[in-house]
């Protein structure tokens, strides 16, 4: 059994890497297995800590046809989806074609898609419905700005597009989800929230998914920390009760870091 020093793990971590806008379908494969090859050699156990990519939708179907046909132990989502599910809507992507593509996952609500696409916490809400309709576990991207950090209300904020997102849904819905706090001021910029931070956001994160859903979903629910998570930050992150996985940009796409960072019971033995 897998463990952390304050306790055994109650939840599987689940290690995310967001490719974000990079990487072409050649690309997309090459890391893949490489990714794959350096965790097999190094005896990676991918039923104790589940790893997922998420590359751009149109490295998708590549990495579908190796994942099958090479049996990889590994997991898959898309970065975003549609809240349709067809028609004319120019330039989206259903959440039917994603699980024709065997995504396990969706990202939904990643601030950068708040930010850049105007997202609010009713089309995110949205999105989601749409991914649990066709039978992908949603990871919703939920945290506070620099400014509203600094008025000390990143809690009442992260929990306020929480809610926003999960309105209406029953515990059953709910079962597969998994939530990822991502400060966006910490996303891209090397700060990283401290373990403590994470640790804070995720058990206030965790009492309010109790109080919408009842204790016992709650606990079964993952919850990951994102924002310039590396190899050398990654145990102390994960070592927090609360903190189920972590939700990687920039260092996922270098197989040797993003598989460093999967390893991060390495680190945990050695700091
Ligand atoms: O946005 C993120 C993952 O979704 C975090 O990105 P970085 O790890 O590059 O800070």
């Amino acid at each position: 059994m897998t463990s952390k020093t304050n306790g055994a793990y109650d939840r599987t971590p689940l290690i995310a890497g967001n490719w974000k806008m990079n990487l072409d379908h050649h690309q997309a494969v090459t890391l893949v297995q490489k990714l794959s090859w350096t965790l097999t050699d190094a005896d990676h156990d991918f039923e104790e800590v589940e790893v997922a990519v998420f590359p751009p939708f149109t490295d998708l179907r590549s990495v579908q046809t190796l994942v099958a046909g090479d049996r990889l132990p590994l997991a898959y989502g898309a970065q975003d989806l549609s809240a349709e599910d067809s028609g004319a809507f120019t330039g989206e992507v259903s959440g039917q074609f994603l699980a024709k593509l065997g995504c396990t996952y969706a990202l939904v609500g990643h601030s950068e898609r708040r930010t850049l696409n105007g997202e609010d916490d009713a089309l995110v809400g949205r999105k989601l419905a749409a991914a649990l309709r066709h039978g992908i576990a949603p990871i919703l991207c939920v945290g506070e700005g620099l400014e509203v950090r600094r008025q000390g209300r990143q809690v009442e904020h992260t929990l306020a597009q929480l809610r926003g997102a999960l309105e209406g849904l029953s515990p059953e819905q709910v079962a597969g989800l998994v939530v990822a706090y991502e400060p966006v001021w910490a996303i891209g910029t090397g700060e990283v929230a401290g373990p403590e931070d994470a640790q804070e956001m995720a058990a206030a994160l965790r009492a309010e998914l109790a109080s919408l859903f009842g204790a016992e979903t709650a606990a079964g629910l993952r919850l990951l920390y994102g924002g310039s998570v590396k190899s050398t930050n990654v145990a102390s992150i994960l070592r927090e009760k609360d903190v189920d996985g972590v939700l990687v940009g920039g260092a996922s796409l270098d197989e040797g870091e993003f598989a460093s960072i999967v390893r991060f019971e390495h680190h945990l033995l050695t700091d």
